[in-house]
């Protein structure tokens, strides 16, 4: 198994393996797409002679010591996080996000947003969550320190721009890669202005250790689905210092415009312990996961 050691802006080799020949127009395009988005990955390229198997799949993540992103022979482009493919897929989330609001979304009662909203996503992982804010008609800037998982989403937000009903969707979201804490710093010194609008919600859904979700005593809680067990491969939780840091600059962005008022909305797994240890102004729950509202 291969950890995906956290970085800053050093460059990171990652294997990218196809299947077929004709496969070049789209290696091409991610390559540009990485240069366009000055992403630290450098792409070395091999074609599979075998086909990708489940099994040659888990031969791949043994051996390789580096992150490996697949092309398959669909064409989709996915990350093989031991022996498991995985991607944003945000087309199947196409139900949830069409029915969305504050009935069927918990997140969404927690944000109270609407379309003239804007909101940061401080922690983007596979942009599920974005999704769901933007289909409020939001403005989401989707943050994301990982430049491999910050590729998988500009792939996906190019691909699924091409649907004609994506498209309003994809317009409202902008991806960047970087640090959350080099972001809110920058929009701290920045004054409110035409092209820097007052943002209305931080949220923020860092990583959880392991064995927080579920209840030590009682073991209920939520299951661990294959797109987090991956990002635990790639991104480590914050040490209290860092939470501290993001929550206290999270509510700093959403206070720096002082005519209207602004919320931090943190998601954790039920039963782990708060951000920080910064008790909430308000809190939302089901039986996996709390959405702790912090107001300004
Ligand atoms: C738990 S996942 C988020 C899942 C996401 N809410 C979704 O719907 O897919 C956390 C993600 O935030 C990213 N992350 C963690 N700390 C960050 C930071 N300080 N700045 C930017 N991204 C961060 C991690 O790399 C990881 O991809």
């Amino acid at each position: 198994m291969t950890r995906v050691q956290p970085e800053s802006r050093a460059f990171m080799r990652c294997q990218l393996v196809y299947v077929n020949d004709s496969q070049q127009v789209q290696i091409e395009s991610l390559k540009a797409l990485i240069a366009e988005h000055k992403l630290p990955i450098l792409l070395e390229t091999e074609q599979s002679i075998e086909k990708l198997t489940q099994k040659r799949r888990q031969q791949l993540s043994q051996i390789s010591t580096q992150p490996i992103l697949l092309l398959d022979d669909k064409n989709a482009l996915s990350w093989l996080s031991n022996g498991l493919s995985v991607a944003p897929e945000w087309d199947k989330l196409q139900r949830r996000v069409v029915s969305a609001g504050r009935k069927s979304e918990l997140l969404l009662q927690a944000v109270k947003i609407t379309s003239d909203s804007r909101v940061i996503d401080a922690t983007a992982g596979f942009g599920h969550d974005s999704l769901i804010l933007a289909s409020m008609g939001a403005q989401v800037v989707m943050l994301e320190q990982q430049p491999l998982m910050a590729l998988l989403l500009l792939v996906e937000q190019q691909r699924m721009s091409k649907v004609a009903n994506w498209q309003k969707l994809m317009s409202r979201l902008q991806i960047i890669n970087t640090d959350a804490l080099s972001y809110f710093a920058s929009v701290n010194s920045s004054p409110i202005s035409e092209s820097n609008r007052a943002v209305d919600v931080v949220y923020l859904d860092p990583m959880f250790p392991e064995d927080s979700y579920q209840d030590s005593k009682t073991g209920k809680g939520a299951k661990v689905g294959k797109h987090m067990q991956a990002l635990h491969q790639l991104a480590l939780p914050p040490t209290s210092e860092e939470e501290q840091q993001l929550l206290q600059n999270a509510l700093a962005v959403v206070g720096h415009h002082e005519q209207t008022s602004g919320r931090v909305v943190v998601k954790r797994p039920q039963f782990a312990p708060q951000l920080a240890h910064q008790p909430p102004s308000e809190c939302w729950h089901n039986e996996a996961v709390r959405f702790d509202g912090y107001f300004v």
